[in-house]
């Protein structure tokens, strides 16, 4: 089915139909992949997938792996190899087990023992990896971050995974287009995590389920390209599939000179012709617009447990007397118990343990120089451990080279290695139960960044301005001097520091070749879950099984948004299988958190509702993590299928990989289905009539893209049905070199580096003066 181009189009509709290798009646499409970023934590499946089928990775030259979330952050001065650097055993099995597939696979790595190393979504643009107008995914869900660049780029599962791996494609559906416009003048102190927030918390987390977002506006036209990342990257908090921004002047700049843009010449010139045909054309339309006016947005922090739960920092915590309804006071009071928060506290009298500034939202060097400028002269808060977290290697070394690093250790905080850390803390880096976190990371979901440790979502201005009081803080009081609490310096002199340009060091190669590995150890199950008491039910383990009629007992989780981290968190994501998630299915609503012992009154815990096969649940099922690890615990614990009002995109994709059915019904029907749910009764949920029916007769029809239910029905994997394809793909392949030729092959060459020292480009750099104290936002 072609599309027609001669409609005004939208930036998205226009890298999607540019696309296309293939589309089905229904609207299934075959995507080309430009580019695929890959991590330990969701590729060692996939890379298994491919050893067991005799495939190979398609594109080398259009993939790059690194590891960011399970390494520790402390110094690497003694790092000689993984085996040996990584403690924990599941964490050092994963990394291993990353550095074996780009091996045997042959793919670019950035390796612990490289200075490009970092998380996957600040090495991507860092390297020029990330490039407008192209397809970019990786098994992660901030991919939505590359975005910013004008790239359609989406977070997918570990199955995607493997077939981007094998194919270079992913089947997708188009999505709706949504505009999110702010326009106007920004006020001091409010920065880019500011408008996400702010526009999270107006259009809530499921806001952008199904569509694509594209930001636009005179305040998003100002923003720099790392400011214009943290929105993107957020853009999944709210429901999205993916953030766009229109690429420009600001972006152009930004890519120029990196290791994998083009190159400058006849390349470089024509793609940016090219370039300039992307954004929106006037009179493109949107199915949703929503206009935020700059001057609105104050500095805004998280108060609860979901992004969403937002509040501007001269506010109060919530009264779920004032909720709009009783499901939203009943989750507003659930947050405030695991927050250990009551209503009515102005937020800046709510005192704080550990500052975290981090993670893929704000890790770049605009992010720490912003906190920088607050830090300066100044200390932390004695009861506050402050950890910095630079984003990448390359990040870190700028940092350094600017004397950021000592600004921050003069003031107290610990200055950490590359990775992930405590935004996620599958490594050492948590929070402790209770402990109470300031931080620039984007999920403050319970348990996020430690079993039962609280998080406060803001921006590294604000986080910093947090750690000098040790309470909520408005960062606004810390420049003017007028903060009340333990005392900063409110004289902290003007200080300037020379700003090199960030592209510096983009030609480094490795800090040393890494040393030969062993093969990796494979991780048990018995490991993975040891503190879980074993599934009740039959493990099915992976495949794809048909689905045709499934009737059985439904579980009520009578709440919204249930997060990936609720199904199953971090611990469980350091496996290298598929099985035996069963037991961690729900694991922090299932179990004590301290003494993991189950919860007898939780309902996957009691009869009959141990033996569900069918999950009744709230809006937005699924939000968060692109984990794929979700769906193999529903699936080994006997689920096959969930009835809810809306689901998360990733998930959904996920659940469906795995032979799980999501059955959407309108509110009311779900209301009907969780009394059934509730009273013990059993469901039925029906592929082929595409009903849901309880005991006492009453049906519900829900809808399927027809490519989907085919697919569920027989049990079929896609991966096959793609290389039956495999003719038009190359064919896409000669066309795409012919018209966008810079995508094809990496720009990797020793070009950046003579005789193991950096070449000129150091004294290329351009240098500028920056005030990092005052006023100067
Ligand atoms: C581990 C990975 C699947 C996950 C994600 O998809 O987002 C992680 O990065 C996170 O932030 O929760
Ligand atoms: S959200 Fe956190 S854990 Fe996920 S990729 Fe970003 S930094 Fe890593």
């Amino acid at each position: 089915m072609a599309t027609s181009t001669s409609q005004p189009r939208t930036l998205y509709q226009k890298i999607f139909d540019s696309h296309i290798v293939d589309e089905q009646d229904d609207g299934t499409c075959l995507m080309y992949i430009d580019r695929h970023l890959v991590h330990e934590v969701t590729s060692p499946q996939a890379f298994e997938g491919l050893r067991n089928t005799n495939r190979r990775v398609r594109r080398t030259d259009c993939t790059l792996a690194t590891v960011d979330h399970n390494i520790p952050t402390i110094s690497r001065k003694a790092y000689k190899e993984t085996k040996s650097f990584v403690d924990e055993a599941d964490s050092r099995t994963q990394c291993l087990t990353l550095e074996d597939n780009v091996k045997e696979f042959g793919l670019t790595f950035f390796g612990l023992s490289d200075n490009r190393q970092g998380i996957v979504h600040i090495i991507g643009p860092e390297q020029g990896f990330t490039i407008p107008g192209a397809t970019i995914v990786c098994g992660d869900s901030h991919t939505s971050t590359h975005g910013a660049f004008g790239a359609l780029a989406f977070g997918i599962g570990t199955s995607e995974v493997e077939h981007v791996l094998a194919t270079q494609t992913i089947l997708q559906k188009r999505a709706k287009n949504m505009r999110i416009q702010v326009d106007g003048e920004l006020g001091p102190g409010v920065t880019s995590k500011d408008i996400i927030l702010h526009v999270i918390g107006i259009i809530g987390t499921a806001g952008g389920t199904g569509s694509v977002v594209e930001f636009c506006g005179t305040a998003i036209e100002k923003l720099s390209m790392e400011a214009r990342m943290s929105i993107c990257n957020m853009s999944i908090e709210a429901g999205a599939r993916a953030g766009l921004i229109a690429p420009d002047e600001i972006t152009y700049e930004y890519m120029k000179g990196r290791p994998l843009a083009p190159k400058e010449g006849k390349a470089w010139d024509d793609a940016v012709r090219f370039w300039k045909t992307l954004p929106s054309d006037a009179g493109a339309k949107y199915d949703v617009v929503v206009n935020v006016d700059a001057k609105d947005i104050p500095p805004t922090i998280t108060w609860g447990t979901s992004p969403q739960d937002t509040v501007a920092i001269t506010g109060k915590v919530p009264d779920p007397k004032e909720a709009k309804d009783e499901k939203r006071a009943a989750s507003i009071t659930r947050s405030l118990e695991y927050m250990g928060l009551t209503a009515g506290t102005p937020m800046e009298e709510i005192k704080l343990d550990k500052v975290f500034i981090g993670s893929c939202t704000n890790a770049r060097i605009e992010d720490l120089r912003a906190a920088a400028k607050i830090l300066y002269g100044r200390k932390i808060a004695p009861h506050i451990y402050g950890m910095l977290v630079p984003g990448s290697g390359l990040v870190k070394r700028q940092a350094e080279a600017e004397g950021l690093d000592k600004i921050f250790t003069a003031a107290g905080f610990d200055w950490r290695e590359a990775g992930c850390s405590m935004c996620l803390g599958m490594n050492p880096d948590q929070l402790s139960p209770g402990e109470r976190c300031a931080s620039t990371s984007n999920r403050n979901f319970e348990g996020r960044q430690g079993a039962g440790g609280r998080t406060h979502l803001m921006s590294p201005a604000m986080a910093a301005a947090c750690a000098i009081t040790g309470y909520l803080t408005d960062v606004r009081k810390i420049v003017a001097g007028t903060e009340n609490k333990v005392g900063p310096s409110a004289n902290a002199p003007a200080y300037e520091v020379q700003i090199t340009d960030s592209k510096a060091y983009l030609g480094e190669l490795p800090m040393a070749a890494p040393a030969p590995q062993e093969p990796a150890k494979a991780t048990t199950d018995e490991d993975t879950i040891r503190d879980v008491p074993a599934s009740t039910t039959a493990t099915s383990g992976g495949g794809m099984e048909k689905f045709t009629v499934l009737k059985g007992i439904a579980a009520p989780l009578d709440r919204a948004n249930i997060d990936t981290d609720l199904i199953i968190p971090k611990q469980f994501l350091k496996t290298i299988k598929r099985t035996g998630l069963g037991s961690a299915f729900m694991w922090p609503m299932r179990y004590d958190t301290k003494t993991g012992e189950p919860l007898p009154d939780f309902v996957l815990n009691k009869a009959p509702w141990n033996k569900a096969k069918i999950i009744v649940s709230r809006d937005n099922w699924g939000c968060g993590s692109s984990r794929e690890h979700a769906a193999w615990a529903m699936l080994d614990f006997g689920v096959r299928a969930v009835v809810v009002p809306s689901i998360a995109d990733i998930h959904a994709t996920n659940i469906s990989k795995n032979g799980i059915v999501a059955a959407i019904l309108q509110p009311e029907e779900v209301d009907q289905v969780m009394q059934a749910a509730k009273a013990g009764e059993e469901v039925s949920v029906s592929l082929e009539e595409m009903k849901v029916t309880l005991e006492n007769g009453a049906s519900f029809s829900f809808e399927m893209n027809s490519f989907t239910r085919h697919c569920l029905i027989n049990g079929l994997d896609d991966i096959d049905l793609t290389m039956e394809k495999a003719d038009r793909i190359s064919e896409f392949e000669v066309k795409r070199s012919a018209e966008t030729p810079w995508l094809d092959g990496f720009g990797y060459t020793k070009a950046g580096v003579v005789g193991g020292k950096l070449e000129p480009l150091m004294d290329k750099a351009k240098k500028s003066v920056n005030k990092v104290a005052g006023t100067d936002w």
